[in-house]
């Protein structure tokens, strides 16, 4: 995966790439990051329930090592099976491709 630039989405970032993302009424099982606000700032967030607490970390390890990868990393909050996760950029003080493409990660990466 590429590094991308800490630099804001662009209109037509959001309209391709976050939209497909977000929830939109009903859930489904690739939609389901909602737009929030954290510190004031623009952020998606998702939250992901496993079986246990075991599943539920490796889950978040896999993450942990891609978010090194990328040098981009999640607000996070654990309890036992259940994972909150939530993206924004600080650099721009908001969003990212950084976020879109960690985003699409941990949706692949909680199945
Ligand atoms: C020095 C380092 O590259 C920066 O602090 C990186 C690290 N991880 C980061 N993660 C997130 N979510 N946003 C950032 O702006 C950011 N910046």
């Amino acid at each position: 995966m590429t590094k991308y630039p800490y630099v804001k989405l662009t209109e037509e970032e959001r309209k391709t790439q976050l939209e497909p993302l977000l929830v939109e009424g009903e859930e489904t099982d690739s939609a389901k990051w909602k737009i929030v606000e954290l510190n004031g700032n623009e952020a998606i967030k998702r939250t992901f329930k496993f079986k246990d607490f075991k599943e539920a970390f490796s889950f978040m390890t896999r993450v942990a090592l891609q978010a090194e990868k990328m040098d981009h990393h999640p607000d996070w909050f654990n309890v036992y099976n259940k994972v909150d996760i939530t993206l924004t950029t600080h650099a721009v003080k908001g969003l990212s491709m950084n976020d879109v493409k960690l985003a699409e990660y941990i949706n692949k990466s909680a199945n």
